[in-house]
């Protein structure tokens, strides 16, 4: 006689924060090993400069899903929070003719301050397959999921207040070419991530009230971390080991063959 499945209980609201938690804590990118070459100042600029590249993509996309998911909210106020997270990646324009700059802009500058120039990054026709893949699912993921679900899977954002200091420390302390002006991206993320996942979790736990829904919000935050695992997989492979750049993607000057150079 074979044992049957185990069926999923259904959690209170505070075990599924815990259980969301739990997910972060072993899937998140934090454990990537790229990452960790990235915050202990292990790689050339030329491979720098890739995840730079690459990570424009990721940018790009955030108020890309950011809107899709806004036009599935009924409710205004709901519009309205999810609005800002717009405005935070987009810039804003007040009243006053005054703009503030938004972190598509900030990305940017941070590409440049590791010396690609805007054009080639804003072009993206040199990023890894991967990252493409990756971030594109992540934006279908959203359009075609539940709301639920799409919601759910902004909440890797519980994680990134501590990747992000991890990795502005380190690579502040050991990349001497490297300044706070050009990471000046990541500052206001330490205020806005947990502004956006504090209202995200109140979300999922208020509405996640049956056991499919919860496991549903539980592989949407899985689906997430490997959104974002892939991505270093990918530059990984390509920039680190074994170093095979695809037909059509960023070559760093500083690993670049002669045959390449003159391609
Ligand atoms: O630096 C990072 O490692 C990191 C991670 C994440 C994340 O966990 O999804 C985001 C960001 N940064 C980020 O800057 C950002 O704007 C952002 C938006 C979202 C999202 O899913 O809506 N994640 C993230």
């Amino acid at each position: 006689m074979t044992a049957a499945p185990a069926v999923p209980a259904l959690l209170s609201p505070e075990d599924l924060e815990a259980a969301l938690r739990a997910i972060g804590a072993a899937r998140y990118h934090i454990h990537h090993p790229f990452h960790r070459l990235l915050h202990d100042g292990k790689l050339t600029r030329g491979q720098v400069q890739a995840w730079a590249l690459n990570r424009y993509w990721y940018q790009a996309a955030i108020p890309i899903k950011d809107s899709i998911l806004m036009a599935r909210f009924e409710s205004g106020e709901l519009r309205r929070e999810w609005r800002r997270r717009i405005e935070d990646h987009d810039g804003r324009v007040h009243p006053d003719g005054s703009t503030d700059t938004g972190g598509i802009e900030r990305w940017i500058k941070l590409a440049e301050g590791v010396g690609l120039s805007r054009e080639m990054v804003v072009a993206a026709d040199q990023i890894l397959p991967e990252t493409r893949f990756a971030v594109d699912a992540y934006v279908h993921f959203v359009r075609d999921r539940s709301l639920l679900e799409a919601v759910a899977s902004s909440l890797t954002e519980l994680f990134s207040p501590k990747i992000i200091a991890e990795r502005v420390s380190g690579m502040l302390a050991n990349y001497d070419w490297i300044g706070p002006d050009t990471l000046a991206y990541f500052t206001p993320r330490l205020t806005q991530a947990p502004q956006d996942s504090d209202f995200a979790l109140a979300y999922v736990k208020q509405h996640a009230d049956t056991v499919e829904k919860q496991q549903a919000v539980l592989a949407a935050l899985r689906f997430k971390c490997d959104v974002l695992w892939s991505q270093l997989d990918g530059l990984y492979y390509a920039y680190v080991a074994p170093g095979f750049v695809p037909p059509g993607c960023f070559v760093p000057e500083d690993t670049r063959t002669s045959e390449q150079a003159s391609a």
